[in-house]
């Protein structure tokens, strides 16, 4: 075989530059378009931190004003794409339907191939503006509620939980919801971005490379962890079982879901203001007994491994204590991540290399195709 360096993941290795954010593990801190996210989730709407990523400056009032007006004109579904996820079973889960809604609207768009800036961010807008109602609408279908439609009056975060639910979001709830998705909207060359930034590398469609990366998302070692925390603490149950079943699974050499992370390796930068946030839930809905787990879980797994919480840890029980079903969760992520897609879509247009890396042969040598002799 051979002899050459396995960057097997790709860990560690830089392979572009990105002016959309920095993670820094050394500081636990991530910066958007060099603000750092806390402030964003404190001051900004989820519009303006869209904004922000797409265009590297908030918004101006005017700039402010046109977009979320448009945003508000974009939200309904047509008859077409409603008709399509109408056609899904509903036992398909709720990322194959978000992934074939994305290659719906890309299939219908006549612009899906003009792929200039000015064209590219129109499409990142439509997808920003519509996919909530994507989202809100397949989980009103799963549970044979009827469909909700989107409100012009009502903010990102307020409609979005208007369409899920029918009816208005205390502005607690609104404002933990707006903190998630600020949150979820944007890190670096993750997986599902990495992705994004492949499909676009090849000079494929804005669309088509969304659609990619949501798959990436949907695996439990990315997005699809905020799921899996709470199978975790469905099978759980409470802050008493914890130990036995930790003792359990970690014998079973299992991955504890919601905790570790490629690049942190004290800590998410995130989780103290989703875990704030998470807390106000907690409050609110008086489950006293979710925050006994949650504590417990990550003191006792810290403390044995040394293994921090990631976003996905308080991010899942805060969708839960708001009602959303376990599979919206990982959707949820996808309507706040698109911009950061979009936004890495955009860059890598900008400056593009194919991006093609190598790999080192471990197969059987060259050898000789046996010929059939004809009897
Ligand atoms: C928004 C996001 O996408 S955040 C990530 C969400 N994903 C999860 O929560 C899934 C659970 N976590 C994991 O699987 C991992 O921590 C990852 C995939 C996120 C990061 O993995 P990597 O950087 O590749 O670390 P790696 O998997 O090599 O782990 C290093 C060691 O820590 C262990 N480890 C890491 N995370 C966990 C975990 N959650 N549970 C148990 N052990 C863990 C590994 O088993 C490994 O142990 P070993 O050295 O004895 O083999
Ligand atoms: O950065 C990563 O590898 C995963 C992550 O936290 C994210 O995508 O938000």
């Amino acid at each position: 075989m051979e002899e050459k360096e396995i960057y097997k993941g790709l860990a560690g290795v830089p392979v572009d530059y990105t002016a959309i954010s920095k993670v820094n593990p050394e500081t636990n801190s991530l910066l958007y378009r060099g603000y750092p996210v806390q402030e964003l989730a404190a001051h900004c709407s989820f519009e303006e931190v869209a904004w922000l990523l797409w265009y590297g400056e908030l918004p101006t009032e005017e700039e402010l004003a046109a977009f979320t007006a448009e945003e508000r004109k974009g939200r309904a579904l047509s008859p077409t794409l409603k008709g399509i996820i109408d056609s899904l079973p509903k036992s398909a889960h709720p990322m194959d339907v978000v992934r074939t809604a994305v290659s719906v609207i890309g299939a219908n768009d006549p612009e899906t191939e003009t792929n200039t800036e000015e064209s590219n961010l129109a499409k990142s807008k439509r997808l920003f503006a519509a996919l909530p109602a994507v989202v809100a609408y397949d989980q009103r279908r799963r549970h044979g509620l009827d469909v909700v439609e989107p409100r012009e009056d009502l903010d990102y975060s307020q409609n979005f939980l208007w369409m899920s639910f029918g009816e208005e979001a205390a502005p607690e709830v609104v404002d933990a919801f707006r903190v998630s998705m600020v949150l979820y909207a944007e890190h670096s060359f993750n997986a599902s971005t990495f992705t994004a930034r492949v499909i676009a590398s090849t000079t494929s469609d804005l669309y088509s490379a969304v659609t990619g990366a949501i798959g990436a998302l949907k695996g439990a070692l990315h997005g699809g962890a905020n799921e899996a925390v709470m199978h975790t603490f469905a099978e759980i149950g409470s802050a008493e079982n914890v130990k036995p079943w930790l003792d359990d699974a970690l014998a079973q050499k299992k991955k504890i879901m919601g905790f570790g992370h490629r690049v942190y390796k004290n800590g998410d930068s995130r989780v103290p203001t989703m875990q704030a946030a998470m807390e106000r839930m907690i409050e609110h809905y008086g489950r006293q007994d979710m925050l006994d787990l949650y504590r417990t879980m990550a003191e006792e797994f810290v403390a044995r491994k040394g293994i921090h919480p990631n976003l996905d840890y308080p991010a899942g029980p805060t969708y839960h204590l708001m009602g959303f079903d376990t599979p919206t969760f990982t959707p949820l992520f996808v309507a706040s991540r698109v911009t950061g897609w979009t936004a890495h879509i955009m860059e890598q247009n900008a400056a593009n290399a194919l991006i093609r890396p190598l790999s080192v042969y471990n197969g059987v040598d060259q050898r000789v195709v046996p010929v059939r002799v004809n009897s």
